[in-house]
């Protein structure tokens, strides 16, 4: 079986404070937020052209989704959300759907590798090299995983900087029939989030790598802060 508890038992102590829950703190951390699988062979992507890769991080509903729509009309870029990957297994009742429905309603994070997989597949069959990973990774565990199994670090990372109360009004106001778009569900997610994600976040801004923005405005005033960072990696504009 496949986990990787050393990569992050260092936030083990770290993070009692920001989840109230006593019990969750003594068992090793992130098992109470993530599901087990056995771990496959090490896959490898290879292609001619080196991808360009941006992981986009925010809480639930801080805009990632939105933000990236916008990114892809003017950059041209592959947007490839982690879970609507997941949720595309659940309508096609792949082998995994039950298991990640179950983990999704729980606000838990479905086994890296399988995630991952998913990514790779869209990935190598791209024409595009410019990718938005949206909604990965989303724990230290998530992270590493990658790291290995696709042999790539992100060139850049997004992090969509939003307020929980607004964040849940607008998870709230979705109404896209999601099964985690509920107050139940959506205060795990944000436990969830604030205690395997944060320190994701954590680790691209101690390596330079992390664009913080102000995820609070509307969607043109938030995306005023987006298209610069892309503007200046001067990729051919698909539409100005
Ligand atoms: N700046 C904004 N102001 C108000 N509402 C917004 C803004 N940006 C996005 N929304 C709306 O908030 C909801 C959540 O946005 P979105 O789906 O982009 O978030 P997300 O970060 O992808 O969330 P999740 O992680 O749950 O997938 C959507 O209904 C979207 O239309
Ligand atoms: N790396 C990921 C991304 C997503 N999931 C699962 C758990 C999330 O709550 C759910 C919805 O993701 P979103 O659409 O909000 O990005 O999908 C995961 O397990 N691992
Ligand atoms: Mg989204």
């Amino acid at each position: 079986m496949w986990r990787r508890v050393a990569s992050v038992s260092h936030f083990t102590c770290a993070h009692k404070s920001i989840v109230n829950n006593k019990d969750v703190c003594k068992l090793k951390f992130w098992e109470a937020f993530t599901t087990e699988i056995p771990r496959k062979d090490k896959g490898t992507f290879q292609r001619d052209k080196t991808p360009f890769i941006t992981f986009v991080l925010g809480g639930p509903g801080s805009g990632k989704g939105t933000q990236c729509m916008k990114i892809v009309e003017n950059f041209g870029f592959t947007h490839l959300s982690a879970g609507d990957l997941l949720r595309r297994e659940i309508a096609a009742n792949s082998a995994d759907g039950t298991m990640i429905l179950n983990t999704i309603k729980e606000g838990k994070i479905v086994p890296s590798e399988l995630t991952i997989r998913l990514i790779q597949k869209e990935m190598e069959s791209s024409d595009n090299y410019k990718f938005l990973i949206d909604g990965f990774p989303r724990s230290e565990e998530n992270r590493i995983a990658f790291e290995q199994i696709i042999g790539a670090e992100p060139d850049i990372v997004l992090f969509f900087d939003c307020p929980e109360d607004e964040m849940v009004k607008r998870v709230l106001n979705r109404n896209q029939g999601r099964v985690d778009d509920n107050i139940d569900t959506i205060k795990k997610r944000l436990k969830v989030f604030a205690a395997l994600n944060l320190p994701v976040v954590k680790y691209y801004l101690e390596k330079g790598k992390l664009y913080k923005i102000n995820a609070v405005g509307t969607v043109d005033e938030i995306y005023k802060q987006v298209y610069p960072v892309f503007a200046s990696f001067n990729f051919e504009q698909v539409r100005a």
